[in-house]
């Protein structure tokens, strides 16, 4: 049995989309992902994303990072799957109901409201997620918000100056994060600009991460840094970010197809 697929992408961070929208698929676990996201004996991708049927929305978004772990929420691919649906979609995640909507420079979508309480992060105990009294080397005295799924933001002068591949596992995994953590620095250069790297939870290093932008621009409103509305510059490129009155966060940016294939589900161990 043969099993098509999309390659996706949202300002370089790459996606595997399966579609069992329509038709069923063989069940994906964390091995199955893991295997199709290996970018030497598999597909390859930052995140394997699975549309499956819903009745919360037009249909269900499952995100699984290239270790395998499914998760809550993914910026980047939200767009990409609102380009691939091609009209506004509710689109069901773990993180919640997300909106998209084609735009004229590419997808927006509603990511939902931010989340600063230390049990919704999840942190591992009490902290106030504003400023917290913590430290990983030069990375000091972070903020903590939940955009669907976790992270924390250092504000530094120049975000390319850090080490990212070293202390970004390290803060990752560090026992304070339950659930893990994605990781991003931060250089404010105006009141409508931000730089940003971010270290994925479960994927390391990606050209973008569309929550960190989401969690990055929330974080530098609260602190008074920017203006509600701002510019956040990846490696991939940029993204703008809004943090509205009504406190939805609406990301905009663009989405690409890469291209389509199919794989013998037998190679990957599938029984049919
Ligand atoms: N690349 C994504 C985020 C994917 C999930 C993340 N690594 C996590 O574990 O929460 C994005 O564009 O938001």
């Amino acid at each position: 049995m043969r099993i098509d697929f999309t390659k996706m992408h949202g300002l370089g961070n790459d996606f595997v989309v399966l579609d069992a929208r329509e038709r069923p698929l063989p069940p994906v676990d964390a091995p199955l992902a893991a295997a199709l996201a290996d970018r030497h004996t598999g597909i390859g991708c930052d995140q394997l994303i699975l549309l499956e049927p819903s009745r919360a929305g037009d249909f269900r978004m499952r995100i699984f990072n290239a270790d395998g772990s499914e998760v809550e929420a993914c910026g980047n691919a939200t767009r990409a799957i609102g380009l691939l649906h091609g009209r506004p979609a509710a689109i069901e995640t773990r993180g919640g109901i997300v909106r998209s909507t084609p735009a004229e420079s590419g997808i927006s979508v509603e990511m939902g409201k931010p989340r600063f309480d230390w049990e919704a992060i999840p942190l591992g105990y009490a902290m106030d997620t504003h400023a917290m009294p913590v430290a990983w080397e030069e990375l000091v005295n972070p903020i903590a918000v939940n955009v669907g799924n976790p992270h924390v933001i250092f504000f530094v002068p120049d975000p390319y100056a850090i080490d990212m591949a070293r202390i970004g596992p390290m803060i990752e995994t560090d026992a304070l994060f339950p659930a893990r953590i994605n990781v991003n620095v931060a250089g404010v250069t105006a009141r409508d600009a931000i730089t940003l790297r971010v270290w994925e939870r479960g994927a390391g290093l990606t050209r973008a991460c569309g929550t960190g932008a989401c969690a990055t621009a929330v974080g530098a409103i609260k602190r008074g840094l920017v203006d509600r509305r701002v510019t956040v510059t990846l490696p991939g490129g940029p993204l703008v970010i809004e943090w509205r009155d009504d406190d939805e966060i609406v990301m905009t940016g663009p989405a690409t197809e890469a291209f389509r294939g199919s794989f013998e589900a037998a190679d990957y161990g599938i029984a049919v």
